[in-house]
């Protein structure tokens, strides 16, 4: 995208301490890496949490950028690079982007969906309805960003304030009226999603996960809670009454609230009437909606859906039509059939509740004395503590359990394992198979015609994250590969 903008238009929109050679600056592009730094760049200068992007600056400067934000100046100035001093370089950045990029956030309908699970699903959802409805939408999720049709590679559930800036102006310039997108916890604490401007917000569930970056189960409440609180009052907050935490969530906000419950009475509620093995049969509000879903916990994403599209204005029939035609997110509960009557279910749970939510919906699905065999593992260099609540999950409600590598990256994969495996009871039966290639063919082999194979934790992805290394790897192909399914 070709913008540009003069460098005094963009210091006009944030706080700013002091400003050098600002004269007659033009900045064409913006970032917070130096190693994306191209000529006409301003550069931001962010404190991470692994190194303090201040010591990039000569980097960033020797390749091209002309203005530099810091919350300290360096000692030296480069002669003709404009330099601005701030409090904090997130704000800055996130006043900048939005300046930079023309408040794209403002016209489009924004929501924004926050909680450990369903994320994904319910972003994705909300655009594929939107869209049946007859309008274009944007996405920006853990699998994919989409811009209308357009698909580009995502890299972050929830990227930086100037990559979202850009997503969302090319949104608005390819006549994209809804913007849907995760929120992920680490994006609200690394101001990603500061200055944007939300119309809704969603809450779908808080549950154990990441507390390797949050620490405490109490700080990642208090971290989902944030988005939330700082809605602003003419938006929507929408909660899981559900949830233990779903009125936590929206008790300080200024947003109209609403809340969506399977359980008891709530603005939205929702009940599954029947399940089958392609479906389910749903009531929602005072009307009864096949779906191509299956699972309580998909029930619940759709009840978000149905009632975040409800809250902008959508008609109910419309809505209620649109949801019947809506087909289940790649790598979420995805099927693979052997002619030989054997399944294998692709699916993303990589926390200990997804898991469980899993397993007992497959569990239910399961006839004639047919039984489940759950591959899994868990992604190093993140959270520790729910590898053995994952493995118990694993261990308590299938079969037969084989435990595997997700992606190690820098761990070693064996002490992974361990630490999975530690807090099981003597008895527990188990495999332990480090090569995830290996262990599912050993589930293929092991699973017999009426049994259902879980291979879970990567879902959508098409690779494993080995050291610094992404290599190639599907369990999609890889299931299809040992069932003979050639495409
Ligand atoms: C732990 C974490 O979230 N880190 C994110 C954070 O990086 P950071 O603060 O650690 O950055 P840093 O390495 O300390 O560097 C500080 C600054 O120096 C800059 N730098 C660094 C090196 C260099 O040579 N030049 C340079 O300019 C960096 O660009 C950065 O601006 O800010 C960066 C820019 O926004 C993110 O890319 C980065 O995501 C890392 C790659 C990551 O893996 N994040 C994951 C955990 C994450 O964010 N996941 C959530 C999903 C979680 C969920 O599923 O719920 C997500 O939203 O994707
Ligand atoms: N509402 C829910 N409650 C519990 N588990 C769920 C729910 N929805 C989905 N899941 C499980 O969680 C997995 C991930 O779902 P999804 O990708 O929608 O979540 P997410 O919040 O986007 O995850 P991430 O944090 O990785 O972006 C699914 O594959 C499924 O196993
Ligand atoms: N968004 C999640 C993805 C986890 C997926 C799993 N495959 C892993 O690598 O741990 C996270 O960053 O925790
Ligand atoms: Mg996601």
């Amino acid at each position: 995208m070709n913008y540009m903008k003069r460098i005094d238009n963009l210091i006009g929109s944030t706080p700013v301490a002091a400003v050098c050679n600002a004269a007659g600056q033009v900045v064409r592009s913006l970032t917070c890496d130096s190693r994306e730094v191209a000529a006409g760049s301003c550069f931001f200068a962010v404190t991470g949490t692994a190194a303090d992007g201040h010591r990039f600056i000569p980097q960033a400067v020797a390749a091209g950028a002309v203005a530099v934000v810091c919350q300290q100046l360096p000692e030296t100035l480069a002669e003709g690079v404009c330099y601005v001093a701030v409090a904090d370089t997130h704000a800055a950045m996130a006043d900048m982007a939005a300046a930079f990029y023309d408040h794209p956030s403002r016209e489009l309908h924004l929501v924004g969906v926050t909680g450990t699970n369903g994320k994904t699903t319910v972003a994705t959802l909300l655009y594929d309805l939107f869209r049946r409805l007859g309008y274009e939408a944007g996405l920006i999720s853990t699998v994919v960003y989409r811009v209308g049709e357009r698909r580009i590679a995502s890299t972050h559930t929830t990227p930086d304030v100037i990559r979202l800036n850009a997503l969302m102006r090319e949104m608005v310039d390819a006549g994209c009226a809804y913007c849907f997108m995760e929120v992920s916890s680490h994006a609200i604490v690394q101001e990603r999603i500061r200055g944007l401007h939300f119309e809704g917000g969603i809450f779908t569930n808080i549950t154990h996960d990441h507390l390797d970056y949050h620490k405490t189960f109490a700080a990642y409440i208090e971290a989902k809670k944030l988005f939330f609180d700082r809605l602003p009052a003419g938006a929507f907050a929408l909660t899981n009454a559900d949830d233990r935490n779903g009125r936590v969530m929206v008790q300080n906000t200024r947003a109209r609230v609403a809340a969506y419950s399977l359980r008891s009475a709530a603005d939205f509620t929702g009940r599954v009437l029947e399940q089958h093995l392609d479906g389910m049969l749903l009531r929602l509000g005072g009307d009864e909606v096949w779906v191509g879903f299956l699972g309580r916990f998909n029930a619940s994403n759709l009840l978000a859906v149905y009632g975040a599209a409800l809250l902008l204005g959508a008609d109910r029939s419309e809505v209620l039509t649109a949801m019947s035609c809506l087909r289940p997110v790649s790598g979420r509960l995805e099927f693979v059939r052997a002619a030989d009557g054997r399944t294998a279910v692709v699916d993303y749970a990589h926390t200990p509740d997804a898991l469980e939510n899993v397993l007992r919906t497959l569990g239910e699905l399961l006839t004639g004395g047919g039984q489940l065999i759950a591959v899994c593992g868990c992604g190093g260099d993140r959270d520790r503590t729910k590898r053995p609540e994952m493995a118990a999950m694993a261990v308590k409600y299938a079969a037969t359990a084989i435990f595997t590598s997700d992606n190690p990256r820098h761990e070693d994969p064996e002490s992974i394992l361990d630490e999975m495996v530690a807090g099981l009871p003597p008895e527990a039966r188990y495999l332990r198979i480090a090569d995830r290639g290996e262990a599912i063919r050993a589930a293929a082999m092991l699973a017999r015609p009426g049994d259902i194979v879980l291979l879970a934790g990567k879902g959508h992805e098409t690779y494993q994250i080995v050291g610094d290394e992404r290599r190639h790897f599907d369990d999609r192909q890889q299931i299809e590969h040992q069932f003979s399914i050639h495409r």
